[in-house]
């Protein structure tokens, strides 16, 4: 038998793995004999169902938050806070920022589920599995989606704090042949060989840079390239200066295949890069990356972000922009 539980000062409800202990999840992974595990649209459709029974509405944005991010979910008035180690076929969060759970509820009046945290290759999780959220956004409704990372400025411009909106990204992992859509393709999701050229909504970033001007943060905002490495570690001095090179204006572990995942199935896509550290490209710079940092600098920026993202949902529903 399930629970709701009453969270402290948000009027929402929690739903944690020991309130939900009655409940039988079976775990149907897909084995495939050529390509291993995948799931299936019928085994995602179980993850729907259960979030189904447990959400009394359909939400129609996803937010994805990223590290650091996860206070962006208290955007949302009535949370219904759902941990992944309860939903059926979810993968567990394991890094520090991701809180790992799915919050539903209303931001700007509308109806949203936030994930307070996401998954990354580096824990071990295949580029498949990494995106399995999207497509259970998509069969929730979800037709707008917002990803937000953290990354580190390759841009000498960019100032650590600063906004990147993502116009477009560099798949390093696929050039090396690593893509989230590999495998079987089941067209109830997209086509085999979908297009990535207008993967970042142009009509979005440029109410985004409109919005971000009028709460004050236009000196703060560029828009620019992302890259994805692998990690878990930080990059070299040789690799980022070759990622200058390739045209990237900041690098993360995260979000470019999501945003293919995303696109594959036709979502409206909105994505922006919070640069949290300025990438060393000299050898002599004495400095240091750190995880540590690229958390705090989120939770100095989380009230900004937070307004922004409010405002900037409110003007897309108002305009229409990206209903397909
Ligand atoms: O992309 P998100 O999840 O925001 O996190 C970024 O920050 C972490 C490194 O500090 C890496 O996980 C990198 O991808
Ligand atoms: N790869 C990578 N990911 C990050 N996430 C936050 N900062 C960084 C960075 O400098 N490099």
């Amino acid at each position: 038998m399930s629970t709701l539980k009453f969270m402290n000062g948000h009027g929402g409800a929690k739903i944690t793995n020991g309130t939900i202990n009655g409940d039988a999840h079976v775990h149907k992974d897909v084995f495939h004999p050529e390509i291993g595990h995948r799931y299936t649209y019928e085994s995602l459709q179980e993850t729907v169902e259960f979030l189904r029974s447990k959400v009394p509405y359909l939400p129609e944005v996803g937010v994805i938050c990223g590290s650091g991010l996860g206070s962006l979910a208290e955007c949302l008035d009535n949370p219904i806070e759902i941990s992944y180690d309860c939903i059926p076929h979810f993968p567990r969060s394991t890094v520090k920022g991701h809180v790992g759970a799915l919050v539903f509820g209303f931001m700007s009046g509308l109806p949203t589920v936030c994930m307070k945290g996401r998954f990354h290759y580096y824990e071990g999780y295949p580029l498949w599995k990494c995106c399995m959220p999207i497509r259970i956004m998509k069969l929730l409704g979800v037709s707008h989606l917002f990803i937000t990372n953290a990354a580190g400025g390759l841009n000498p411009s960019f100032r650590v704090g600063d906004i990147m909106f993502v116009k477009d990204h560099i798949n390093l992992m696929g050039f090396a042949g690593n893509n989230p859509l590999q495998g079987p393709n089941d067209e109830r999701f997209g086509p085999r060989f979908p297009p990535m050229n207008q993967a970042y909504n142009r009509e979005i970033i440029k109410l985004a840079n409109k919005v971000a001007k009028d709460i004050g943060l236009g000196d703060r905002v560029h828009e620019g390239v992302y890259t994805c490495l692998g990690g878990p570690n930080f990059e070299t001095v040789a690799e980022l200066r070759m990622l200058q090179m390739l045209g990237a204006d900041a690098v993360g572990m995260s979000t470019v295949h999501e945003v293919i995942t995303a696109n594959h199935c036709d979502m409206t896509v909105f994505v922006f890069s919070l640069i949290t550290n300025e990438c060393i490209v000299e050898y002599e710079s004495l400095a240091k990356p750190s995880h540590e940092e690229v958390i705090d600098v989120g939770t100095q920026r989380e009230n900004s972000l937070k307004q922004f993202v409010k405002e900037l949902l409110k003007q897309i529903f108002e305009n229409r922009i990206g209903t397909k």
